[in-house]
């Protein structure tokens, strides 16, 4: 028997399959399951043209068989073999795929299901088995052929003899080494756990024996093993089946076996997209974050199919990171893959699919928010926090497409409320959407900056979330309508008389506010009379960008700069605080000086913000007890 030389170009890529193309070994079971499903397939497509044929779904699976004893692992299937020439041409010629011939030689343009295309998979054999040995006998063909081969150094064929058509590949399994184990392509449950994985949903039935043990017929405490063929994949995904057809058990049923989430799904989105682009998905809105999901560890991404062969598990791709939380599945004939079916081109349809799926998990978004409040703010609950990042993110380019879906807790409403609810209800003579912020509800409520616009009926939103400030100052405003926190110091609400006895409140007390701005000058750049405190005697405001909240949550970051709000101390003029501080400024130096550090105090400590020298401060009160 004359042993060939595989041609020079296909050595090097024979080197190139088994050691660089694909980076995980378990792949190889993949291709070859893949490969016995298109063999099936071509039999299926000839019954289609030939009337003289008949495709009788049970005579087709593919099964295999491990043997550890003899290091062997057998993958054999009933499609349509190979005759000695296309043994030659298909294993022989590297980067040859009969599969991809087929194709077009029978013009299966829609619906085809075959896999192949570049014509190496079948070598990823070599990066577990030393010898790899097929016996293929052609449909419709007396003769059976084996050929064989250890790898670059050529294949023998010889005839040989096999009773029905069909295809067994065998594979030798390598001894293992210290970095590797190859073992484990000869266990059952590691190769059930692999078929699981990538051909799930090859549309043959994949076989295996597998030995199980049970009670021994008769008897309470004595148990055996046993073996029993089994069907290994579910064949038909969940995904191809007639929306009508699922209930909502069935996927959430998916989602759990899929290890989506150990939650319960809020949405499930079922698409099957056909025409230019054509694609299945199901996607979920999960109900819970997963523990790492606001931490760098968390990995965005849908399991994305190909002809209902796993080509990646987590394909980031397909979900722009303010969508990270979605779960799912995505598969397409229509994606043009590279060749170690592994990583994907930059691909145009790839690009297209997730710009699909990004509108449609906002229109289901909205539709969520519309139909059913109380389930959305469970959402907005989980999930919020990652919509508002995409706000602030990529300098605020998708902020128009966000931000219809957020919500914040309304001071009038006193639940929560979107941005287009506010702006609708807006009286005209408000300028800007109020905002407050804190670190609850319950706390914001106290706080005296919201006196005035409350005052005026004018309803505020509720900012409990660092990012939410952030996200707001990206967007700058909503509808024309620009957003103004409640302590900033321009409220726009100064009508000409109020403005005019403000005025003249400050030329009055102007002396006395100089002087405290000296005593507080490395600290407040400026005290003014408010004109927001209705029954608080103090409030911190601010001038400029940056608010007091946001320098808290800038100063909490690591490696902070220590960035300062420009603060603004402001006075209730009609408190009677403010008599008192008055009469000390004419009476009695050291009192004023006490009372102005007292009131500072006072203002950071309604701000949430730590006093600078708490024992001063102490000192300072027991000063007024005695
Ligand atoms: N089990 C089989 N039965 C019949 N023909 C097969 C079988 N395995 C491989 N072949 C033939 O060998 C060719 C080469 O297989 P190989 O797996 O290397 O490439 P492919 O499947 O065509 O493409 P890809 O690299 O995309 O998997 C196939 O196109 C097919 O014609």
């Amino acid at each position: 028997m004359v042993k060939k030389q595989f041609k020079a170009e296909s050595k090097r890529l024979l080197d190139l399959v088994i050691n660089s193309i694909y980076t995980n070994k378990e792949i190889f079971l993949r291709e070859l399951i893949s490969n016995a499903s298109d063999a099936i397939d071509k039999i299926y497509y000839k019954t289609l043209t030939d009337d003289s044929l008949t495709f009788n779904k049970d005579d087709y699976y593919i099964k295999i068989v491990p043997d550890k004893t003899n290091r062997v692992l057998k993958i054999s299937d009933t499609g349509i073999g190979m005759t000695k020439e296309e043994l030659d041409e298909n294993l022989g010629i590297i980067a040859n795929s009969g599969s991809f011939a087929f194709k077009n030689e029978n013009e299966l343009k829609d619906g085809h299901e075959i896999i192949g295309q570049f014509g190496v998979g079948f070598y990823s054999a070599f990066m577990v088995a030393e010898t790899v040995t097929v016996i293929s006998k052609a449909f419709g063909s007396d003769e059976a052929y084996k050929w064989e081969s250890k790898g670059v150094d050529g294949y023998t064929i010889e005839p040989w003899e096999k009773d029905s058509f069909g295809t067994d590949i065998i594979l030798k399994i390598k001894e293992n080494t210290e970095e590797e184990n190859y073992d484990e392509y000869l266990e059952e449950y590691r190769l059930k756990s692999i078929i699981k994985k990538y051909s799930d949903f090859i549309r043959y039935p994949i076989k295996m024996d597998i030995t199980s043990t049970r009670l021994k017929e008769g008897s309470e405490n004595e148990y055996e093993e046993y073996t029993e063929e089994q069907v290994i994949n579910s064949m038909v995904p969940i995904w191809r089946k007639n929306k009508n057809e699922l209930t909502k058990e069935d996927y959430d049923n998916f989602y759990a076996e899929k290890h989506f989430g150990f939650d319960k799904p809020i949405k499930h989105i079922h698409l099957s997209v056909d025409g230019m682009l054509s694609y299945k998905a199901i996607l979920y809105i999960p109900e819970k974050p997963p523990f790492d999901f606001y931490t760098k560890e968390y990995e965005k991404g849908l399991e994305l199919y190909s002809n209902g062969v796993l080509i990646k598990e987590k394909c980031a791709d397909l979900l722009p990171d303010y969508f990270a939380f979605v779960k799912g599945i995505v598969d397409s004939e229509d994606l043009s893959l590279n060749i170690s079916r592994e990583m994907l081109q930059h691909d145009r349809q790839l690009k297209l699919i997730a710009k699909n799926i990004k509108n449609k998990i906002k229109s289901e978004l909205e539709n969520l928010l519309k139909d059913d409040r109380e389930k959305y703010e469970e959402f907005f609950k989980s999930f919020g926090r990652q919509l508002k990042y995409g706000i602030y993110s990529d300098f605020g380019t998708n902020k128009e497409f966000l931000q219809d879906l957020l919500i914040f807790y309304s001071s009038k409403e006193k639940k929560m409320v979107t941005l287009d609810e506010y702006v609708s209800r807006m009286p005209e003579e408000q300028k800007y959407i109020y905002y407050a912020s804190g670190e609850s509800i319950e706390k914001i409520a106290k706080m005296p900056q919201t006196e005035l616009v409350l005052d005026k009926g004018f309803e505020i939103l509720y900012f409990t979330e660092d990012i939410d400030e952030f996200a707001i100052n990206m967007m700058m405003n909503y509808k024309g309508k620009e957003f103004r926190s409640v302590s900033s110091s321009d409220l726009g609400l100064e009508t000409d008389e109020n403005e005019d006895s403000s005025k003249s409140d400050e030329k009055e007390n102007k002396e006395l506010l100089e002087k405290m701005k000296e005593l507080l000058s490395n600290k407040v750049k400026d005290v003014r009379i408010s004109k927001r405190l209705k029954n608080y005697p103090v409030c911190l405001a601010n001038d400029g960008e940056l608010t007091i909240e946001m320098e808290k949550i800038l100063n909490s970051l690591p490696n902070n700069q220590n960035i300062k709000a420009e603060k603004v101390l402001e006075i209730n003029i009609n408190h009677d605080v403010f008599k008192a501080l008055k009469d000390a400024y004419e009476s009695d130096q050291d009192k004023f000086n006490l009372y102005t550090d007292l009131l500072y105090n006072q203002a950071l400590l309604i701000e949430g913000l730590p006093i600078e020298d708490p024992v001063e401060f102490t000192n300072n009160i027991s000063k007024l007890m005695v």
